[in-house]
């Protein structure tokens, strides 16, 4: 890896004594994390049955190192049932810090590939609302299959400008992750198109996207509210001196103190331009300090001092009739051991389960609107592959149990059709015991319902 010039000089005249530990640091492999989905798998149960050599991220508790070297967790069955996502280990740190509670509002302003977006629905229990949002279209396609592949139920996947959103949203949510998108210097030991990619014109167009990108979010945000702002780079310009402009141009905003854990350093002071103490609360995660890429974390509470205005937002109501769900429902009374409850919505033959307080999107452009269960056919109901993966095997009458330690599950991922000698129609497949996908049984032959274009051919 070849660091750019100018970095080299700016971070030895930044880190003075430190920049020979932090260079040195750069040179080592980067460190390779996961984090599991503590719905589906609890962490001794992981360490138990999966055959990754782990360890602990002492950081993040449903998180673990893997070694890249012999492990590729990404090619393992756990991975297309949604197990687990693979994770930097220092990108799980923001949404431990905003703290998501069920039930509440909250939203990923910059949200692909959906990482955090997934951590956040799992800490709300899947309860509650999640908007996720991606400005660019083909992110927010890959950050609607890592919710689907999740299993998640609670969140609505929007395609927007942060500036749409927020006149739509004025006041809305009671969290918000603005993970900014950033000149990346702590992706530089994964990624040589992050060092390709950077200079220090590149860091402040950065800092201005940025701010630009807080304004909205101060905007959406609650009084009351919580919002943190997190970055994988390190310059100041993007992180304690957005966060100083940040309070001083939205007084009633306020930084919050947060725990450290160890190795994680304080905010620069002296980095920022008019040396605001109040720096000290955010956090820095540095490569050479712990074992992650690195991270900058800030933590806000918007304090209730503004007039609070009524929100005239409105929320979906059910108006999908009975009688256009008659499909579903005999899918439901056939295939489901409990009737999945809740509001729905009917798009184009395509149904969804609302998350609890949806609210009307207007002409927002949004991807995926809560849980997809499926798609209307003539005279049928077709289950979508989104429903397969948030239910869990008891959920459903007819179960094709398959094993992580034998090779059949690759036949299932290629898509070819199996021979299983019965005739149930809907069958979830499963893989030591999660789902995996769908499968429709006739005369003794499974059809394979796994989606086209996540096959993959081993
Ligand atoms: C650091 S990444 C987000 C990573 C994500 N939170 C995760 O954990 O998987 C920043 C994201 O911001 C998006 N972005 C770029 N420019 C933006 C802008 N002007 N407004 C909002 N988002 C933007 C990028 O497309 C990118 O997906």
């Amino acid at each position: 890896m070849t660091l750019p010039k100018p970095f080299i000089t700016k971070m030895a005249s930044l880190l003075q004594s430190e920049s020979e530990s932090f260079f040195k640091a750069l040179k080592e492999p980067k460190v390779s994390g996961l984090r599991i989905h503590p719905l589906k798998i609890s962490k001794e149960s992981f360490i138990n049955n999966s055959p990754f050599d782990l360890s602990p991220i002492l950081f993040y508790e449903h998180g673990f190192y893997y070694n890249a070297k012999k492990d590729e967790p990404g090619k393992h069955p756990y991975h297309y049932a949604g197990v687990y996502y693979i994770q930097e280990p220092s990108a799980m740190v923001p949404v431990k810090i905003l703290q998501p509670q069920p039930g509440q509002l909250v939203l990923d302003l910059c949200a692909a590939p959906g990482g955090k977006s997934t951590q956040l629905a799992l800490m709300m229990k899947n309860e509650g609302l999640l908007v996720s949002n991606e400005i660019h279209p083909k992110r927010a396609k890959i950050l609607a299959e890592n919710i689907e592949r999740l299993g998640v139920r609670n969140c609505v996947v929007t395609n927007e400008t942060p500036e749409r959103l927020a006149d739509h949203f004025p006041q809305f949510f009671d969290k918000i992750l603005v993970d900014a998108p950033c000149s990346g210097e702590g992706m530089f030991r994964k990624d040589e198109e992050a060092i390709k990619y950077w200079s220090e014109e590149h860091v402040l167009r950065c800092a201005r996207t940025q701010k630009e990108i807080l304004k909205s979010a101060y905007k959406m945000l609650r009084p009351g509210g919580e919002l943190v702002y997190s970055t994988c780079t390190f310059s100041p310009e993007e992180n304690e001196q957005v966060i100083e402009w940040f309070v001083e141009n939205f007084p009633n905003m306020s930084l919050m103190e947060v725990p450290k854990d160890a190795g994680m350093e304080v905010g620069r002071v002296d980095w920022t331009l008019n040396q605001r103490k109040e720096m000290k609360k955010c956090i820095r995660l540095w490569p050479h300090k712990i074992k992650g890429e690195g991270h900058f974390v800030a933590k806000l509470k918007k304090e209730n001092d503004e007039e609070i205005k009524i929100s005239n937002i409105k929320y979906e109501k059910n108006i999908v009739k009975q009688r256009d769900l008659t499909d579903f429902l005999s899918f439901e009374k056939q295939v489901l051991t409990k009737p999945l409850r809740g509001t729905f919505s009917i798009q184009k033959q395509q149904l969804f389960l609302l998350p609890e307080h949806s609210p009307d999107f207007g002409s927002l452009k949004v991807i995926r609107k809560g849980l997809h269960l499926g798609q209307f056919k003539k005279n049928r109901f077709e289950p979508s592959h989104h429903l397969a993966l948030s239910l869990s095997a008891s959920d459903v009458k007819h179960v094709y149990e398959m094993s992580s330690t034998e090779q059949e599950w690759k036949k299932y991922i290629r898509g070819e059709t199996m021979a299983t000698g019965k005739d149930r129609g809907w069958v979830l497949l499963t893989v030591d015991q999660f789902p995996i996908g769908w499968g429709k049984e006739t005369k003794g032959i499974l059809k394979n319902f796994y989606p086209k274009g996540l096959r993959i051919h081993f």
